[in-house]
């Protein structure tokens, strides 16, 4: 047995998967009333709720009343929803078994088999690609675990990874590991367990703003601004996120460089993350300054409110823009109806979606971005020259000196790296930072394998195995390894054959990792209709959806065009001190032939993209200067000029925006 202490992987691990200020939920079982402990919790809130005209028209907190007729749908503290039934080994909560009684092998003797520690290059992508799409599930899903301390008991929720003997890494007999909290079942059932969703489902910027009331009210500031903290060196350079005091774990603790708290708890996981927290509070805040001095009559709370609406707005069309077209390729966003661009109208919000996280898409397939994750972080000067030394991942780990270590560029110099740095591909190779090292004290080098969590994740779910949902996304029944070959190169079904014992008993996250990409996508068949379900669902069950032009929340035409013209390179020209000059099209790498002269918006405008080979044909990517308007586009808030006087015009939406008050 292992000594623990204070800093160790197991209490990090504990601390990134516990909401503390989440209340501990009373389990289904133990509850006396089922009923009164689901109207607790928000699952029935009534429609009347949400005739606010704050409600009406902005977000909430939590989540609550974006669906006007179902107020509870997407609201964070609920569970899941499923595409398949669970499939516990006792049928109603004890972990995912093989069928036939057969015994399913330790999660970490699948990853010594299946997974290698390599890489292998995406051609012309680049790692902000990854770091976008760890931000944006941290948008849409965080589950909560129990906060026990384990060890390699099996007991009280506890459910250890056990570790092989011979294991090349671990010298110790498990790796442990808590599960999941759980609450009722969709509609307030009592089984079979069912786990939540602590964060708002929608694309609505919770990364930022939180999930509930009391989390956002800390993180405001006033003037409808965020809090931020000065630069610790000169205070006319950009701000930080503000001290994160709950968080122990931070490495650079005690420092004057704190890791940093965002609206998502997670925020200092990595520092690749936390920077990207850093320029999207930085974005609210200079929008918000705009808007108060267009607008001197509008109080704190209107400018947040609008604040929040643009940059959510601006978050989701740059994940629907220019994220999911490279991840998902050119026939899935058709297929889902993903594409944002001309020749793509909104077919109209459907109050009927339900936008719930599905428990598979959280806990299985968007995992896959844990195998794009490289063990540097590579760091440019302005000229995007690699003079400085790479950030090594495993010391990355809960830590904020990068953003601040000056003689290496800081925070600008990161950003700039994953512009440049290439990205890795979705398949059975990882980095050993996160298979070997995660969360792991760089000191005495004992960490995780989030390869085996992931995998024991499902099961402590009750994910079904991996042939199921390939049927249930219209692949092919099998019932023999070979008959994978659809999906899977001979090599990735040769090393399941050594890690199973049957077909079925393959795990969801593994079956799905180990895919071929589909053409000119990032992901494989299961994943990308897992992916492609949940992101129609998330467009078109979200009544804030920017496209959106009906209801009393629809932005009007003409602000609808301006976040149109956003980009992530635009938003990275205005919210770093020293990026003068960058890509239009940030997740492509950039052309080396100059001659850009057209923006990515009009390019995304006027063209079907990507091709068949997931490239964007007859686009110059080239650098240019932020300056170049022509070609990164400023956002333009001119359509946010609220003229006191038309007020008196007295539409519906002015006289309730005019409730808000001013001050
Ligand atoms: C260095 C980078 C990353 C680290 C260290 C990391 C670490 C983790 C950890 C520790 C968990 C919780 C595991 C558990 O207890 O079950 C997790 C969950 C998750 N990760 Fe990552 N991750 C990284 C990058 C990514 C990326 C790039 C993506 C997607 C593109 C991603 C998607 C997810 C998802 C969807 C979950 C489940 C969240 C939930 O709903 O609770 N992660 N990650
Ligand atoms: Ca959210």
């Amino acid at each position: 047995n292992h000594e623990h202490h204070e800093r160790d992987s197991e209490s990090m691990i504990h601390w990134y998967g516990t909401d503390i200020r989440h209340r501990d939920e009373r389990s289904a079982e133990s509850s006396g009333d089922l009923r009164s402990l689901c109207e607790e919790l928000g699952y029935f809130i009534k429609p009347e709720t949400c005739m606010v005209s704050t409600r009406m028209l902005y977000h909430t907190a939590d989540g609550s009343c974006n669906n006007l007729l179902h107020p509870s749908l997407g609201k964070a503290g609920l569970p899941h929803k499923r595409y398949l039934p669970a499939e516990y080994g006792d049928g109603i909560g004890s972990l995912h078994q093989a069928e036939g009684g057969r015994t399913l092998p330790s999660t970490r003797e699948i990853t010594n088999i299946v997974v290698r520690n390599d890489s292998v290059l995406v051609p012309r992508l680049t790692a902000m690609t990854m770091h976008f799409g760890q931000l944006l599930d941290h948008d849409v899903g965080h589950t909560p675990v129990h906060p026990n301390t384990c060890g390699c008991e099996t007991k009280d929720n506890c459910i250890p990874i056990a570790v092989p003997s011979d294991d090349p890494a671990f010298r110790t007999r498990c790796l442990p590991l808590s599960r999941s909290k759980t609450v009722p079942g969709p509609g307030c059932v009592d089984q079979p367990r069912e786990q939540l969703n602590q964060i708002t489902t929608f694309i609505d910027g919770s990364i930022l703003y939180g999930s509930s009331a009391s989390v956002q009210a800390d993180l405001r500031g006033s003037g409808g601004l965020l809090r931020a903290r000065k630069n610790p060196f000169d205070a006319s350079l950009k701000t930080f996120l503000p001290d994160d005091e709950e968080n122990a774990k931070c490495d650079s603790r005690d420092s004057e460089f704190p890791c940093g708290k965002a609206g998502d708890k997670r925020a200092a996981v990595q520092e690749g993350l936390t920077t990207l927290h850093t320029i999207f509070m930085r974005y609210h805040n200079e929008i918000a300054k705009q808007l108060s001095a267009m607008n001197p009559h509008w109080g704190n709370e209107r400018v947040f409110l609008e604040t929040r609406k643009i940059v959510s707005s601006v978050l989701q069309h740059i994940s629907y823009n220019e994220y999911l077209p490279v991840t998902l390729g050119s026939d899935l966003m058709k297929r889902y109806r993903l594409s944002v661009g001309s020749g793509y109208p909104y077919r109209g919000y459907q109050a009927n979606l339900d936008p719930t996280m599905p428990n598979v898409f959280a806990h299985a397939a968007f995992r896959m971005g844990h195998s794009q994750v490289s063990s540097n972080l590579t760091r440019v000067d302005v000229r995007y020259r690699e003079v400085y030394d790479p950030v090594v991942l495993r010391l990355a780990f809960f830590n904020g000196s990068s953003l601040h270590d000056v003689q290496n560029g800081g925070i600008d110099s990161i950003v700039r790296g994953m512009l440049v740095q290439p990205l890795e591909k979705i398949d059975r190779f990882f980095s050993e930072d996160v298979t070997r090292f995660l969360f792991a004290d760089p000191l005495n080098s004992f960490g995780l394998d989030l390869v085996a969590i992931n995998t024991q994740r499902g099961r402590d779910h009750g994910l079904p195995g991996y042939t199921k949902w390939r049927s249930f996304c219209g692949l092919p029944d099998v019932s023999s390894f070979d008959e994978l070959g659809d999906v899977m190169s001979p090599e990735t079904i040769d090393v399941l054959k050594k890690a199973y014992t049957h077909v079925d008993d393959i795990d969801a996250f593994i079956g799905m990792v180990v895919e071929e990409p589909i053409n000119g996508a990032l992901v494989g068949q299961t994943v990308g209709c897992i992916l492609g379900e949940q992101f129609h669902d998330l467009k078109f069950g979200d009544r804030f959806w920017y496209e959106n032009p009906a209801g009393v929340q629809a932005l009007k035409p003409n602000q609808r065009n301006s976040i149109r013209q956003m980009t992530f390179a635009r938003l990275i020209c205005e919210t770093l001190d020293t990026v003068d000059t960058i890509q239009p099209f940030v997740f492509h790498s950039a052309d080396k032939q100059p001659g850009g002269i057209e923006s990515f918006a009009d390019y995304s405008a006027t063209h079907e993209y990507p091709d068949k080979k997931g490239a964007f044909p007859d686009f110059s990517n080239a650098r240019v200067s932020c300056k170049d308007f022509n070609v990164i586009p400023p956002f333009d808030l001119r359509p946010w000029l609220d003229r006191r006087d038309t007020y008196k015009c007295g539409t519906t939406t002015n006289k309730l925006e005019n409730k808000l008050g001013d001050d």
